[in-house]
Protein backbone atom coordinates (compact mmCIF):
# COMPACT_ATOMS: atom_id res chain seq x y z
CA UNK A 1 0.00 0.00 0.00
CA UNK A 2 1.30 3.54 -0.68
CA UNK A 3 0.32 6.95 0.95
CA UNK A 4 0.76 10.23 -0.98
CA UNK A 5 4.09 10.46 1.02
CA UNK A 6 4.96 7.25 0.15
CA UNK A 7 4.86 3.31 0.96
CA UNK A 8 3.60 2.44 3.87
CA UNK A 9 5.07 0.00 6.07
CA UNK A 10 3.82 -3.18 7.97
CA UNK A 11 2.56 -1.43 11.56
CA UNK A 12 1.04 1.40 10.40
CA UNK A 13 4.61 4.10 9.98
CA UNK A 14 4.60 5.96 6.70
CA UNK A 15 7.98 5.83 5.00
CA UNK A 16 8.50 9.46 3.00
CA UNK A 17 9.10 8.83 -0.35
CA UNK A 18 12.35 10.81 -1.41
CA UNK A 19 12.02 14.46 -3.66
CA UNK A 20 14.24 13.36 -5.95
CA UNK A 21 14.87 9.38 -6.72
CA UNK A 22 17.67 8.92 -9.47
CA UNK A 23 17.94 5.87 -11.06
CA UNK A 24 20.23 4.37 -13.71
CA UNK A 25 20.86 7.63 -15.09
CA UNK A 26 22.81 7.75 -18.30
CA UNK A 27 24.08 10.83 -20.12
CA UNK A 28 25.80 10.84 -23.35
CA UNK A 29 27.77 13.21 -25.30
CA UNK A 30 28.93 13.41 -28.58
CA UNK A 31 32.71 13.93 -29.01
CA UNK A 32 34.75 13.36 -32.55
CA UNK A 33 31.70 11.83 -33.87
CA UNK A 34 31.29 9.07 -31.18
CA UNK A 35 29.54 8.78 -28.15
CA UNK A 36 30.71 9.79 -24.84
CA UNK A 37 28.93 8.81 -21.29
CA UNK A 38 29.58 11.43 -18.75
CA UNK A 39 27.20 10.28 -16.43
CA UNK A 40 26.69 6.53 -16.35
CA UNK A 41 24.22 4.07 -14.61
CA UNK A 42 23.89 6.56 -11.58
CA UNK A 43 21.19 6.50 -9.01
CA UNK A 44 21.02 8.32 -5.40
CA UNK A 45 17.80 10.03 -3.86
CA UNK A 46 17.61 13.16 -1.90
CA UNK A 47 14.91 12.64 0.96
CA UNK A 48 12.38 15.94 1.49
CA UNK A 49 14.35 18.50 3.56
CA UNK A 50 17.72 16.55 2.97
CA UNK A 51 21.09 17.68 1.53
CA UNK A 52 23.00 15.58 -0.49
CA UNK A 53 26.30 16.21 -1.89
CA UNK A 54 27.92 14.89 -5.24
CA UNK A 55 31.47 15.20 -4.88
CA UNK A 56 34.55 14.07 -7.44
CA UNK A 57 37.18 15.15 -9.49
CA UNK A 58 36.93 17.70 -12.49
CA UNK A 59 35.24 15.57 -15.21
CA UNK A 60 33.66 12.94 -13.04
CA UNK A 61 30.01 14.37 -14.34
CA UNK A 62 28.63 15.70 -11.37
CA UNK A 63 27.66 19.32 -13.22
CA UNK A 64 25.92 16.84 -16.20
CA UNK A 65 23.81 15.69 -13.64
CA UNK A 66 22.48 19.03 -12.56
CA UNK A 67 22.01 19.90 -16.30
CA UNK A 68 20.05 16.87 -16.83
CA UNK A 69 17.89 18.20 -13.85
CA UNK A 70 16.96 20.60 -15.35
CA UNK A 71 16.86 19.22 -18.65
CA UNK A 72 19.99 21.66 -20.36
CA UNK A 73 20.65 18.16 -21.84
CA UNK A 74 18.22 15.07 -21.83
CA UNK A 75 19.45 11.49 -20.53
CA UNK A 76 19.56 8.64 -22.84
CA UNK A 77 18.66 6.37 -20.44
CA UNK A 78 16.89 6.37 -16.63
CA UNK A 79 14.68 8.00 -14.49
CA UNK A 80 14.89 11.23 -12.44
CA UNK A 81 11.39 11.16 -10.47
CA UNK A 82 10.92 14.87 -8.91
CA UNK A 83 7.99 14.27 -6.75
CA UNK A 84 6.38 11.40 -8.44
CA UNK A 85 7.20 12.47 -12.09
CA UNK A 86 9.39 11.35 -14.05
CA UNK A 87 11.31 14.55 -15.45
CA UNK A 88 13.55 11.90 -17.58
CA UNK A 89 11.16 11.48 -20.22
CA UNK A 90 8.55 14.23 -19.18
CA UNK A 91 7.10 16.33 -22.46
CA UNK A 92 8.45 20.03 -22.66
CA UNK A 93 4.98 21.28 -22.13
CA UNK A 94 4.46 19.53 -19.01
CA UNK A 95 7.72 20.17 -17.73
CA UNK A 96 6.97 24.17 -17.74
CA UNK A 97 4.92 23.93 -14.64
CA UNK A 98 7.66 22.28 -12.64
CA UNK A 99 10.34 23.88 -13.66
CA UNK A 100 10.34 26.64 -10.94
CA UNK A 101 10.16 23.76 -8.63
CA UNK A 102 13.99 22.90 -9.19
CA UNK A 103 16.27 25.59 -9.02
CA UNK A 104 20.14 26.09 -9.70
CA UNK A 105 22.58 28.15 -8.00
CA UNK A 106 25.62 28.56 -10.39
CA UNK A 107 29.51 28.84 -9.13
CA UNK A 108 29.47 32.38 -11.46
CA UNK A 109 26.84 34.48 -10.14
CA UNK A 110 28.10 37.41 -12.19
CA UNK A 111 27.53 35.98 -15.03
CA UNK A 112 23.49 34.58 -14.33
CA UNK A 113 22.78 38.24 -13.31
CA UNK A 114 21.28 40.59 -15.87
CA UNK A 115 23.87 43.57 -15.49
CA UNK A 116 21.16 46.19 -16.24
CA UNK A 117 18.83 45.16 -13.29
CA UNK A 118 18.95 45.84 -9.74
CA UNK A 119 18.87 43.98 -7.01
CA UNK A 120 15.80 43.99 -6.46
CA UNK A 121 14.59 43.63 -10.52
CA UNK A 122 16.63 40.60 -10.22
CA UNK A 123 15.21 38.89 -7.51
CA UNK A 124 11.56 40.38 -8.92
CA UNK A 125 11.77 38.81 -12.09
CA UNK A 126 10.82 35.80 -11.45
CA UNK A 127 7.66 35.82 -10.08
CA UNK A 128 6.33 38.34 -12.95
CA UNK A 129 7.37 35.57 -15.32
CA UNK A 130 5.18 33.28 -12.84
CA UNK A 131 2.32 35.70 -12.93
CA UNK A 132 2.45 38.06 -10.21
CA UNK A 133 1.57 41.07 -11.66
CA UNK A 134 1.31 43.39 -8.68
CA UNK A 135 5.12 45.05 -8.91
CA UNK A 136 4.30 46.59 -5.38
CA UNK A 137 4.21 43.07 -3.70
CA UNK A 138 7.05 41.96 -6.16
CA UNK A 139 8.94 44.37 -4.99
CA UNK A 140 8.53 43.72 -1.11
CA UNK A 141 8.82 40.28 -1.49
CA UNK A 142 12.61 40.85 -3.02
CA UNK A 143 13.30 43.15 -0.18
CA UNK A 144 12.12 40.38 2.09
CA UNK A 145 14.07 37.33 0.28
CA UNK A 146 17.34 40.00 0.19
CA UNK A 147 17.01 40.73 3.75
CA UNK A 148 16.90 36.65 4.39
CA UNK A 149 20.29 36.16 2.66
CA UNK A 150 21.53 39.06 4.43
CA UNK A 151 21.95 42.12 2.16
CA UNK A 152 20.40 45.32 3.47
CA UNK A 153 17.68 47.59 1.96
CA UNK A 154 20.22 50.08 0.43
CA UNK A 155 21.40 46.61 -1.68
CA UNK A 156 17.81 47.31 -3.48
CA UNK A 157 18.80 49.50 -6.20
CA UNK A 158 22.57 48.87 -6.70
CA UNK A 159 23.13 46.55 -10.18
CA UNK A 160 24.90 43.40 -9.98
CA UNK A 161 28.60 44.91 -11.00
CA UNK A 162 28.34 47.54 -7.58
CA UNK A 163 28.27 44.20 -5.29
CA UNK A 164 30.92 41.57 -4.27
CA UNK A 165 31.31 38.23 -5.47
CA UNK A 166 29.69 36.98 -2.14
CA UNK A 167 26.83 39.55 -2.00
CA UNK A 168 26.19 38.60 -5.69
CA UNK A 169 26.01 34.68 -4.83
CA UNK A 170 23.22 35.99 -2.46
CA UNK A 171 21.74 38.00 -4.57
CA UNK A 172 21.46 34.50 -6.73
CA UNK A 173 19.80 32.28 -4.28
CA UNK A 174 17.48 34.99 -3.16
CA UNK A 175 16.45 35.08 -6.79
CA UNK A 176 16.11 31.19 -6.75
CA UNK A 177 13.97 31.18 -4.34
CA UNK A 178 11.70 33.55 -5.33
CA UNK A 179 10.68 30.72 -7.88
CA UNK A 180 9.66 29.25 -4.40
CA UNK A 181 11.23 25.94 -4.99
CA UNK A 182 10.94 22.84 -3.62
CA UNK A 183 14.62 21.79 -4.69
CA UNK A 184 17.70 24.08 -5.21
CA UNK A 185 20.82 22.04 -7.45
CA UNK A 186 23.95 24.25 -6.01
CA UNK A 187 26.84 23.57 -8.60
CA UNK A 188 30.08 25.01 -7.38
CA UNK A 189 27.51 27.85 -5.49
CA UNK A 190 30.59 28.65 -3.24
CA UNK A 191 33.70 27.27 -5.01
CA UNK A 192 34.84 30.71 -5.99
CA UNK A 193 34.48 32.66 -2.85
CA UNK A 194 36.78 33.37 -0.55
CA UNK A 195 36.86 31.03 2.78
CA UNK A 196 35.51 33.39 5.18
CA UNK A 197 33.07 34.53 2.47
CA UNK A 198 31.94 30.65 1.55
CA UNK A 199 31.31 30.09 5.41
CA UNK A 200 29.18 33.09 5.44
CA UNK A 201 27.16 32.03 1.95
CA UNK A 202 27.29 28.32 3.73
CA UNK A 203 25.80 29.81 7.13
CA UNK A 204 22.69 31.27 5.03
CA UNK A 205 22.02 27.72 3.11
CA UNK A 206 22.19 25.93 6.11
CA UNK A 207 20.01 28.55 8.14
CA UNK A 208 17.19 28.35 5.05
CA UNK A 209 16.79 24.51 4.59
CA UNK A 210 15.96 24.64 8.22
CA UNK A 211 13.67 27.77 7.82
CA UNK A 212 12.03 26.76 4.75
CA UNK A 213 12.44 22.80 4.70
CA UNK A 214 14.48 23.14 1.37
CA UNK A 215 15.83 20.22 -0.16
CA UNK A 216 19.78 20.94 -2.08
CA UNK A 217 21.60 19.00 -4.18
CA UNK A 218 24.75 20.62 -3.52
CA UNK A 219 27.75 19.52 -6.26
CA UNK A 220 31.17 20.48 -4.93
CA UNK A 221 34.61 19.16 -5.41
CA UNK A 222 35.30 20.39 -1.49
CA UNK A 223 34.70 17.92 0.24
CA UNK A 224 35.63 20.52 3.82
CA UNK A 225 32.61 22.24 2.70
CA UNK A 226 30.38 19.57 1.87
CA UNK A 227 30.96 18.47 4.98
CA UNK A 228 30.05 22.04 6.72
CA UNK A 229 26.63 21.51 4.30
CA UNK A 230 25.43 17.65 3.22
CA UNK A 231 23.70 15.23 5.20
CA UNK A 232 24.71 12.33 2.61
CA UNK A 233 27.53 11.98 -0.06
CA UNK A 234 27.35 10.66 -3.41
CA UNK A 235 30.98 9.81 -4.70
CA UNK A 236 31.28 9.80 -8.13
CA UNK A 237 34.04 8.88 -10.12
CA UNK A 238 34.29 9.30 -14.49
CA UNK A 239 30.68 9.08 -14.01
CA UNK A 240 29.86 6.43 -11.98
CA UNK A 241 29.10 5.79 -8.50
CA UNK A 242 32.07 4.80 -6.68
CA UNK A 243 30.59 5.00 -2.86
CA UNK A 244 27.77 6.26 -0.95
CA UNK A 245 26.58 7.21 2.54
CA UNK A 246 26.41 9.32 5.33
CA UNK A 247 28.44 12.71 4.57
CA UNK A 248 30.09 11.67 8.38
CA UNK A 249 30.23 7.64 7.48
CA UNK A 250 31.80 8.10 3.70
CA UNK A 251 33.95 11.51 5.04
CA UNK A 252 35.41 9.56 8.15
CA UNK A 253 35.70 6.32 6.98
CA UNK A 254 36.20 5.80 3.30
CA UNK A 255 35.63 2.72 1.53
CA UNK A 256 36.88 3.85 -2.18
CA UNK A 257 40.55 4.68 -2.49
CA UNK A 258 39.43 7.36 -4.42
CA UNK A 259 37.33 8.73 -1.90
CA UNK A 260 40.50 8.49 0.54
CA UNK A 261 42.20 10.62 -2.29
CA UNK A 262 39.34 13.32 -2.38
CA UNK A 263 39.86 13.19 1.08
CA UNK A 264 43.71 13.72 1.47
CA UNK A 265 43.37 16.82 -1.07
CA UNK A 266 40.80 17.98 1.16
CA UNK A 267 43.19 17.86 3.78
CA UNK A 268 41.74 15.98 6.80
CA UNK A 269 42.69 18.27 9.80
CA UNK A 270 39.52 20.16 8.52
CA UNK A 271 37.42 17.25 8.79
CA UNK A 272 35.84 17.26 12.38
CA UNK A 273 32.15 16.05 13.25
CA UNK A 274 29.75 18.29 14.59
CA UNK A 275 31.33 21.65 13.60
CA UNK A 276 29.14 24.60 12.33
CA UNK A 277 30.17 25.57 8.81
CA UNK A 278 31.90 28.42 9.28
CA UNK A 279 34.23 26.75 11.63
CA UNK A 280 35.05 23.47 8.96
CA UNK A 281 36.04 26.20 6.56
CA UNK A 282 37.58 28.03 8.73
CA UNK A 283 39.59 24.75 9.37
CA UNK A 284 39.91 24.27 5.85
CA UNK A 285 41.55 27.01 5.12
CA UNK A 286 43.90 27.08 8.15
CA UNK A 287 44.98 24.09 7.12
CA UNK A 288 45.47 24.80 3.71
CA UNK A 289 47.93 27.78 4.76
CA UNK A 290 49.91 25.68 7.16
CA UNK A 291 50.22 23.55 3.93
CA UNK A 292 51.44 26.50 2.00
CA UNK A 293 53.53 27.51 4.49
CA UNK A 294 55.28 23.93 5.67
CA UNK A 295 53.73 24.52 9.35
CA UNK A 296 52.28 21.35 11.07
CA UNK A 297 48.65 21.01 11.59
CA UNK A 298 46.97 19.58 14.72
N1 LIG B 1 28.73 19.73 -23.85
C1 LIG B 1 29.64 18.76 -23.74
N2 LIG B 1 30.06 18.08 -24.84
C2 LIG B 1 30.98 17.08 -24.73
N3 LIG B 1 31.54 16.68 -23.56
C3 LIG B 1 31.15 17.33 -22.45
C4 LIG B 1 30.20 18.41 -22.48
N4 LIG B 1 30.03 18.86 -21.21
C5 LIG B 1 30.83 18.11 -20.41
N5 LIG B 1 31.51 17.21 -21.16
C6 LIG B 1 32.45 16.20 -20.65
O1 LIG B 1 31.72 15.36 -19.78
C7 LIG B 1 32.53 14.99 -18.66
C8 LIG B 1 31.82 15.41 -17.38
O2 LIG B 1 31.77 16.82 -17.35
P1 LIG B 1 31.11 17.60 -16.13
O3 LIG B 1 31.17 19.07 -16.44
O4 LIG B 1 29.80 17.02 -15.84
O5 LIG B 1 32.11 17.23 -14.94
P2 LIG B 1 32.28 17.90 -13.51
O6 LIG B 1 32.51 16.77 -12.57
O7 LIG B 1 31.14 18.80 -13.24
O8 LIG B 1 33.62 18.71 -13.68
P3 LIG B 1 34.02 20.14 -13.05
O9 LIG B 1 34.13 19.94 -11.57
O10 LIG B 1 35.34 20.44 -13.70
O11 LIG B 1 32.94 21.11 -13.43
C9 LIG B 1 33.87 15.66 -18.87
O12 LIG B 1 34.75 14.73 -19.46
C10 LIG B 1 33.57 16.80 -19.81
O13 LIG B 1 34.69 17.11 -20.62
Amino acid sequence: MTTPNGPAEPGGTTVAAPLLDVSGLVVEYRRDRESFRAVDDVSFSVPRGGCVAVVGESGSGKSTIARALVRLVKPSAGSMVFDGTDLATLPERRLRPLRHRIQMVFQDPYGSLDPHLTAEQVVAEPMAVRGQRDASKRRARAAALLDQVGLPSSALQRKPHEFSGGQRQRIGIARALASDPDLLVLDEATSALDVSVQAQVLQILADLRAEHGLTYLFISHNLGVVQAISDEVVVLRKGRVVERGTTQQVLSEPAEPYTRRLRRSALEPALMHGRKPREVVRAVAAARSAERTGAVTA
